[in-house]
């Protein structure tokens, strides 16, 4: 059995970028994790899996490798000051409580700059991945969204609501299927109670 050598988790609150995923330390917990529940990583059907599971957790949590000034990168400048809102973004995330994935959809409107400063709407998901594929909490998911359209886009404006099923009140736990956890996020002149009232109703697809 082999261990790999003990370093200090990070002690910031906010992961630092951290750009290189390490294969060989996941690869070592996952044998352990093995050995913990009674495994035999030994035996030929789990010969693969360390690695198998270090590949997918690498995947799983490559938001922690990327940052939204990435993803924003592209505008374009429309001259459209109005609200652009994608609805329906589908997210899969990890509870940091359990390691265990929640799903649901994301709404991610906002109003631009009076400089029009626009993102792709493919761009918009792609946000919202790069804060998912992280161990996360609901809450604070869908206010590091907000925050980036904030600052990086200059918007007036920002609501994200996020609805989400949490595996660990599912398949574990309380075990309350179909429960489903709703979080919002409202920035700027969003919280003007009319302008929001356009985005939900573009969100609830009342309008
Ligand atoms: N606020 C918030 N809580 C979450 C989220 N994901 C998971 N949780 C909760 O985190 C809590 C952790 O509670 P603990 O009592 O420390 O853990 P536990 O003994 O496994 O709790 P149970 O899930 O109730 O069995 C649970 O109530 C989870 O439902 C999230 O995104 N936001
Ligand atoms: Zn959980």
């Amino acid at each position: 059995m082999t261990t790999s050598p003990i370093r200090p988790l990070r002690p910031e609150a906010e992961p630092q970028i951290i750009r290189e995923f390490d294969h060989e330390r996941a690869e070592a917990a996952v044998r352990e994790l093995l050995y913990a529940i009674g495994e035999d990583p030994t035996r030929e059907g789990l010969l693969d899996t360390p690695a198998r599971v270090a590949r997918a957790y690498a995947e799983l949590t490559q938001g922690l490798r990327q940052t939204p000034e990435e993803v924003l990168s592209t505008t374009f400048d429309l001259g459209h000051d109005e609200m652009v809102l994608v609805r329906d973004i589908e997210l899969w995330s990890m509870c940091e409580h359990h390691l265990v994935p929640f799903t649901g959809v994301a709404h991610v409107g906002y109003i631009p700059a009076a400089s029009g400063k626009i993102t792709g709407l493919s761009k918009l998901a792609r946000l919202v991945d790069v804060y998912a594929k992280r161990p996360q909490v609901q809450e604070r998911l869908t206010t590091q969204v907000a925050d980036a359209l904030m600052e990086i886009l200059e918007a007036r404006g920002v609501i994200v609501v996020i609805e989400a099923e949490h595996l660990c009140m599912t398949m574990r736990g309380v075990r309350k299927a179909g429960a489903r956890t709703i979080t919002s996020a409202v920035r700027g002149i969003l919280h003007n109670a009319a302008t929001r009232g356009e985005a939900m109703a573009l969100i609830r697809g009342t309008h």
